[in-house]
C-alpha cells in the first residue's frame, strides 16, 4: 500500500469518520472553513512546511485537505466516541487538541560552555535563573552569580498532581521548611516554538507581581530539564471545582470573575501580554478562595510581528473566532475565552452543542465551524440575571472590537452587584474535596 493511500485511510479513519453524510451546501461551507483553518494552521507550520510541495488531495467526502498539512499535524480526538456527531454522552467535551510535530533544535545550541541554558538575556542553570539585562541595571559589574539558597535537592516529591502538554506537575515539599510547592518539570528536547514559549513563561513569572497570577518562585535547568517551582494552589483548577459542583452560582462566579479579571488587567495593561490559553485548567484556586491565572506556556509579549503571535499549541475549545480563522488578534481574544469559561461554569457544560441533536457533542470541525460561523453562545435569560447575561455578551462577541476590555469589565454591573456582599469563596472551596489528598 502506498504511503499516500495509507495516509488517506488514516485521515478518513481519524478525522472524517465522525461525519454523517452532509448536504452539499454544508460541505461547501465546511470546505471554506477548512481552507481558513488550513491557512491559520499553515502559519503555525510556516517554518516547517515547504509550500512548493504541499499537495492537495480530494478525499471521499469531497473535503479538500492539504495532505502535507495533515501528515505534519496530528489531531488527537480524545474519547472520539463522545464527540461523534449524534452520540449522546453525559461526559463533558474533552479538550480538542492539536499538536504540531516537533522541529527539534539540539539543546546544545542554547547552552553556554559551562552548561548554562541561554536564550537572549535569560540564563538558567542548576543554580537558578538570571535575567542579564536586568542585572546590568541593578547589579554591580563584578557580581557574577546569584546566591540562591534554594535547591531542587531540598524538595521531596509527594505526588504527581497533573500532566499537561508541556510536562508533569508534582506536589513537592521543602524538606527543611515544610513549605509545599507545585513543581512543573519540562523536558527541553522540544520544538523551537515550545522552547520559546517556555522562555517567555519564565520571564513573565520571574517578573510577576500580581496576586492573581501564580507565582514562580524559582526555576532551574539541569540536563535538558527545566524545573519551575510554582506556588501550590491546593484546590486545583476550575476543572476540579466543576467536577464536584457541576455549576457555580452567580454570586460566586462574580468573585471568581473579578479575580481572573484582575489577573488579566495585570497581564494586558501592565505586562502587555496576551495569555492566549485562558481555560478552566489554567485558572487555579486555593483554600483561601484565591483564583490565579497560570500557564504562560503559550502566551507571548504582544509584538507587531504576526508570525510571533501565531505559534499556538494547545486546545481550541476556548479559542476566539478570529484566532481560529487566522485573523490578527489582540488582548480581546483572552476576553472571549474568559466569557466561554464563565458561561461553562454557569451552565455546567461546554457552551457549544450540536444544533441538530441537542445533547450530541460536536466533532472537531463542527466545533471550529460553530465558533467561526454561528452566532455566539449566550446565557439563557430565563435562568440567569440580566447583569450576568450582559456580562457574558460583553465577552463573547464575534467582533473583537465589541468585547469589553479587562479593565472595563471590572466595573461591569455583574461584578459590582456582588462586591459589597462580602462573599467568601474560601468557604465554598473548603466545603469541597481537595483534588489531592496527602498526609501533612
Ligand atoms: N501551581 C499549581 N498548583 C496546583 N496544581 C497545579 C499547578 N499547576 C498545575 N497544576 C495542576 O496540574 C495540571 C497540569 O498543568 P499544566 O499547566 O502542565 O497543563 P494543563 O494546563 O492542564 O494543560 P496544557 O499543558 O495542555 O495547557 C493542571 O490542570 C492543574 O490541575
Amino acid at each position: 500500500m502506498s504511503a499516500a493511500s495509507t495516509m488517506r485511510k488514516k485521515i478518513q479513519r481519524s478525522i472524517l469518520k465522525p461525519f454523517k453524510p452532509v448536504p452539499l451546501k454544508r460541505l461547501k461551507k465546511r470546505r471554506l472553513l477548512l481552507d481558513r483553518v488550513n491557512a491559520f494552521l499553515g502559519r503555525v507550520r510556516q517554518s516547517h512546511l515547504s509550500s512548493s510541495t504541499a499537495a492537495t488531495k480530494e478525499l471521499g467526502t469531497g473535503i479538500a485537505i492539504s495532505l502535507q498539512f495533515l501528515q505534519k499535524v496530528r489531531f488527537i480526538p480524545i474519547e472520539e466516541k463522545a464527540i461523534m456527531k449524534g452520540t449522546k454522552s453525559t461526559k463533558p467535551l474533552k479538550q480538542l487538541k492539536l499538536s504540531v510535530p516537533a522541529q527539534e533544535t539540539p539543546i546544545t545550541n542554547f547552552l553556554t560552555a559551562s552548561g548554562t541554558f541561554q536564550d537572549g538575556d535569560l540564563l538558567l542553570n542548576q543554580r537558578g535563573l538570571r535575567l542579564v539585562s536586568e542585572e546590568k541595571e541593578t547589579r554591580p559589574a563584578d557580581a557574577k552569580e546569584v546566591n540562591h539558597q534554594f535547591s531542587l535537592e531540598d524538595l521531596e516529591t509527594i505526588k504527581v498532581i497533573g500532566k499537561g502538554s508541556g510536562g508533569v506537575v508534582q506536589l513537592v515539599r521543602h524538606k527543611w521548611l515544610g513549605t509545599l510547592f507545585a513543581l512543573k518539570v519540562i523536558q527541553m528536547n522540544i520544538q523551537e516554538t515550545v522552547r520559546k514559549q517556555i522562555v517567555q513563561e519564565l520571564k513573565i513569572n520571574q517578573a510577576s507581581q500580581c496576586p492573581h497570577v501564580v507565582v514562580c518562585y524559582h526555576s532551574f535547568y539541569h540536563n535538558g530539564v527545566i524545573s519551575l517551582v510554582l506556588e501550590y494552589m491546593d484546590r486545583g483548577s476550575l476543572v476540579d471545582i466543576i467536577k464536584q459542583v457541576k455549576t457555580i452560582l452567580e454570586p460566586y462566579l462574580a468573585v471568581v470573575c473579578k479575580q481572573v479579571l484582575m489577573g488579566l488587567v495585570y497581564l494586558h495593561h501592565e505586562r502587555h501580554v496576551i495569555h492566549r490559553d485562558i481555560k478552566p485548567s489554567n485558572l487555579l484556586v486555593n483554600h483561601k478562595g484565591e483564583v490565579k491565572i497560570t500557564d504562560f506556556g503559550v502566551s507571548a509579549v504582544l509584538q507587531s510581528s504576526m508570525g510571533q503571535r501565531d505559534t499556538f499549541v494547545g486546545t481550541y475549545n476556548y479559542m476566539s473566532p478570529e484566532r481560529i480563522s487566522g485573523s490578527s488578534y489582540d488582548y480581546s481574544s483572552d476576553i472571549w475565552s474568559l466569557g466561554m469559561v464563565i458561561l461553562e461554569c454557569a451552565i455546567g457544560r461546554f457552551p457549544y452543542i450540536s444544533s441538530e441533536q441537542e445533547e450530541g457533542w460536536l466533532s472537531f470541525y463542527e466545533l471550529l465551524e460553530a465558533i467561526v460561523d454561528q452566532p455566539p453562545p449566550s446565557a439563557p435569560p430565563d435562568q440567569f440575571s440580566p447583569e450576568f447575561c450582559s456580562f457574558i455578551s460583553a465577552c463573547i462577541q464575534k467582533d473583537p472590537q465589541q468585547r469589553m476590555s479587562s479593565l472595563d469589565l471590572l466595573s461591569h454591573p455583574f461584578i459590582k452587584k456582588f462586591e459589597d456582599k462580602d462573599l467568601d469563596l474560601g468557604i465554598l472551596m473548603n466545603s469541597l474535596e481537595p483534588p489531592v489528598n496527602f498526609s501533612r
